[in-house]
C-alpha cells in the first residue's frame, strides 16, 4: 500500500445471496462502517446481476459511501446473446466496477484471454473499472512459472489500451490455489507477483503502472489482511467469502486500525 493509491477491498459474493439478503448484508455493512472509515478505504461489493438493482436503490436511496459491480459481462455491446449482460446495462444500474477474466469464469466458462480482454474493452467503453483478475493454478506454482503465467494473463488483457484506460483498471492477483481453501498467499509471495505485475505494466504503459491498483485475493479474512496491505505494491483486496459476513468485511475495512495488531 502507498499513500498515492487509495485502498480497495471489493467482496466477490460469487453466486450467493438473493436481493433481499443482499439489501440486509449492505444495510449492515453501513451501519458497521463509519464514514471516516468508507472514506479512508474504497468499499466496494459484488453481488450477483439479479441483487444489483437492489443495491443500488439501497445505496443510492440512503447516500452510503459503498460502491457496487458486478462479477462479469457480455463481451459484446448488445444482441441476441442469450443470458448475457451488457456493459451498458451495468452502466445504467450505477455499477462501477465489474470482475473480468475470475479463475471460476476462466476454469468453469472456458473464458481465455481473447475473451478476457474484450470484456475489458466493453467495461471501459461503458465508463466501468474492470477487476481484472489474474493468477495461477497450483501446478503452475510448483514448476515455479507463476510470475511468468501471471504477466502474461495481464498483458493479454490490457494491450492496445490507451494509458488513460489502464488507470481506470484495477488488477487482482489471485492465485488459484488460494482461492476458497484456507490457504492464503504469504503477504512475502503476493508482493513478489503484484511487484512484477506493476513493473510489467511499467514496461509497456510507462509511468502510469505507479497509478494502477492491484489487490490481492484468496482466503484474506480480517486475521491477514493487515499483513497483505503492509506490502508496498499491494493496494486492497478481493475477498469471496469473508465478504459474505457483513460484520467479517467490516473488520476488514477497518485493517489500517488493526495493522501491526
Ligand atoms: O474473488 C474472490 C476470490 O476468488 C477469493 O475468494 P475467497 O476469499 O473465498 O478465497
Amino acid at each position: 500500500m502507498t499513500e498515492t493509491r487509495k485502498p480497495l477491498i471489493a467482496g466477490n459474493w460469487k453466486m450467493n445471496l438473493n436481493h433481499l439478503e443482499a439489501i440486509a448484508l449492505v444495510q449492515k455493512l453501513a451501519f458497521s462502517l463509519t464514514r471516516e472509515q468508507l472514506e479512508a478505504v474504497e468499499t466496494v461489493v459484488l453481488p450477483p446481476f439479479v441483487d444489483i438493482r437492489s443495491v443500488q436503490t439501497l445505496v443510492d436511496g440512503d447516500k452510503l459511501v459503498i460502491g457496487f459491480g458486478a462479477q462479469d459481462l457480455s463481451a459484446h455491446p448488445s444482441g441476441a446473446y442469450t443470458g448475457e449482460i451488457a456493459g451498458s446495462m451495468l452502466a445504467k444500474l450505477g455499477c462501477s466496477y465489474v470482475a473480468v477474466g475470475h479463475s471460476e469464469r476462466r476454469q468453469y466458462h472456458e473464458e481465455g484471454d481473447e475473451l478476457v480482454a474484450a470484456k475489458v474493452r466493453q467495461a471501459l467503453n461503458n465508463g466501468i473499472s474492470p477487476i481484472l483478475c489474474v493468477g495461477e493454478a497450483l501446478d503452475v506454482r510448483e514448476a515455479g512459472d507463476h510470475i511468468a503465467h501471471s504477466v502474461s494473463q495481464l498483458i493479454a488483457a490490457v494491450d492496445g489500451l490507451t494509458e488513460e484506460e489502464l488507470a481506470k483498471v484495477v488488477v487482482a492477483y489471485e492465485p488459484v490455489w488460494a482461492i476458497g481453501t484456507g490457504r492464503t498467499a504469504s503477504a512475502e509471495d503476493a508482493q513478489e507477483v503484484i511487484g512484477a505485475l506493476r513493473q510489467a505494466l511499467g514496461e509497456k504503459f510507462g509511468a502510469v503502472a505507479e497509478r494502477v491498483r492491484i489487490l490481492y485475493g484468496g482466503s484474506v479474512k480480517s486475521s491477514n489482511v493487515a499483513q497483505i496491505m503492509a506490502k508496498p505494491d499491494i493496494d486492497g483486496a478481493l475477498v469471496g467469502g469473508a465478504s459474505l459476513d457483513a460484520e467479517e468485511f467490516a473488520k476488514i475495512v477497518r485493517f489500517p486500525e488493526h495493522a501491526g495488531a
